[in-house]
C-alpha cells in the first residue's frame, strides 16, 4: 500500500485534492473527504490507492512497484489500452503488452466536487509516440469517482478520420486478507485458461489455490468478491469478459517489481474488452468501459 507520509504536498487544488509528489518522482493527486482516502498518479492514469475510511484500503500495490514515472505500475487500477495483452496481430508484434496507456502521462483536465464524491477528469490524447505504435488519432478520458464507492470509466473518442479497433482492460488489483479466503460469486462456469494456451475450462467452483490467469466471457458481469477484509459488490459495464489472474509464488518470483509476499495478498479483478470481440469507434464516435465498486 502506499505511504501517504511518502507524498510531499506541492498544492491544494480544491478541498479535498491535493497535488503531491510521491519520493520516487511520481506526480500524484491526493484525495481526502469525509469517506475515503484514494492517491491517482498522473502517469498510467493510474488509481493507486482507494480506501473508504474505517475500511482496509480495497487496492493492492505491490510493495516493490516502480514510482518513477518510467514503468508500469505493479498494483492500483493500471489502464490497459489500446490492446490487452500481448499486441495483436492487428497491432504488429513486438509492441508494448497491454498497450501504451499505462506508460504515459495523462493530462489533469478538471475536479468536480459534490456532497459525497470527488470526480477527477484526466485525459490523454495521440503524440509522436503513440502515433509510431498505433497509427490513429484519439482522446481517451478517464473519470475517476470516490466516495464511498468507487467508478471508473474509460472512454476513448476517435479524433480522426478512419476507424479503429481497440481491447483493453481496467486492470484491478485487489488488496485480499489472505488467499484461502477469497470467494468470488457471478462468474459463469466456463473460461479460457491462459495457463494452457487458451484450452476451455468447465467448473462450477472458484478457489483461490493455484497460479491462474482466466478469461470469463461474460458480458457487463456483476460479480460478488470477498476479499477477507470486506465483501465487494463490482459492476462491469461495456465489458465482454472478466479476467481474474494471481501469478502466484513462482509467477511472482519471475517480476522484479512483485514483492515476495505480495501474491498472498492480491486478486486481480478485470473488467475487460479483449481480442476475441475487439471494439470498433468510428470518426467522431466514442465507446466507455467502466466498473463501479461497493462494499
Ligand atoms: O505483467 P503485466 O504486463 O502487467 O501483466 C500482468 C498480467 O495481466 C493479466 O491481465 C493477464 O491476463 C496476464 O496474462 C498478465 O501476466
Amino acid at each position: 500500500m502506499i505511504d501517504i507520509a511518502s507524498l510531499t504536498l506541492q498544492r491544494q487544488l480544491t478541498g479535498t485534492v491535493r497535488q503531491v509528489q510521491h519520493a520516487q518522482g511520481l506526480p500524484c493527486l491526493l484525495i481526502q473527504r469525509p469517506e475515503c482516502e484514494a492517491v491517482v498518479s498522473l502517469y498510467g492514469g493510474h488509481l493507486l490507492h482507494f480506501t473508504p475510511r474505517g475500511q482496509a484500503p480495497w487496492l493492492w500495490l505491490s510493495q516493490d512497484a516502480l514510482l518513477d514515472g518510467q514503468h508500469a505500475i505493479r498494483g492500483g487500477i493500471p489502464v490497459c489500452w489500446p490492446w490487452f495483452g500481448p499486441s495483436p496481430e492487428r497491432v504488429g508484434a513486438g509492441k508494448p503488452q497491454h498497450g501504451f496507456a499505462r506508460n504515459k502521462t495523462w493530462q489533469l483536465d478538471g475536479i468536480s466536487e459534490d456532497a459525497d464524491s470527488t470526480l477527477i477528469h484526466l485525459s490523454l490524447s495521440d503524440d509522436a509516440e503513440t502515433l509510431a505504435l498505433w497509427p490513429f488519432a484519439f482522446e481517451l478520458q478517464l473519470d475517476i469517482k470516490v466516495g464511498r464507492e468507487l467508478t471508473l470509466q474509460l472512454t476513448c473518442c476517435n479524433t480522426g478520420d478512419q476507424p479503429f479497433t481497440y481491447s483493453g482492460a481496467l486492470h484491478t488489483y485487489f488488496n485480499i486478507a489472505e488467499v484461502s479466503q477469497v470467494s468470488l460469486a457471478g462468474l459463469p462456469h466456463n473460461y479460457l485458461d491462459k495457463l494452457a494456451n487458451f484450452a476451455p475450462v468447465n467448473s462450477d467452483h472458484f478457489a483461490l489455490d493455484r497460479a491462474m490467469d482466466r478469461v470469463y466471457l461474460q458480458e457487463d458481469a456483476r460479480l460478488s468478491l470477498s476479499t477477507g477484509h470486506q465483501t465487494l459488490q463490482l459492476e462491469h459495464r461495456h465489458s465482454n469478459a472478466s479476467v481474474v489472474w494471481n501469478p502466484w509464488q513462482e509467477g511472482a518470483a519471475k517480476m522484479g517489481d512483485f514483492d515476495d509476499a505480495g501474491w498472498q495478498h492480491m486478486l486481480c479483478v478485470e473488467p475487460a474488452i479483449t481480442e476475441d470481440a475487439p471494439i470498433t469507434v468510428l470518426p467522431d464516435e466514442e465507446h466507455s468501459l467502466s466498473v463501479t465498486m461497493r462494499a
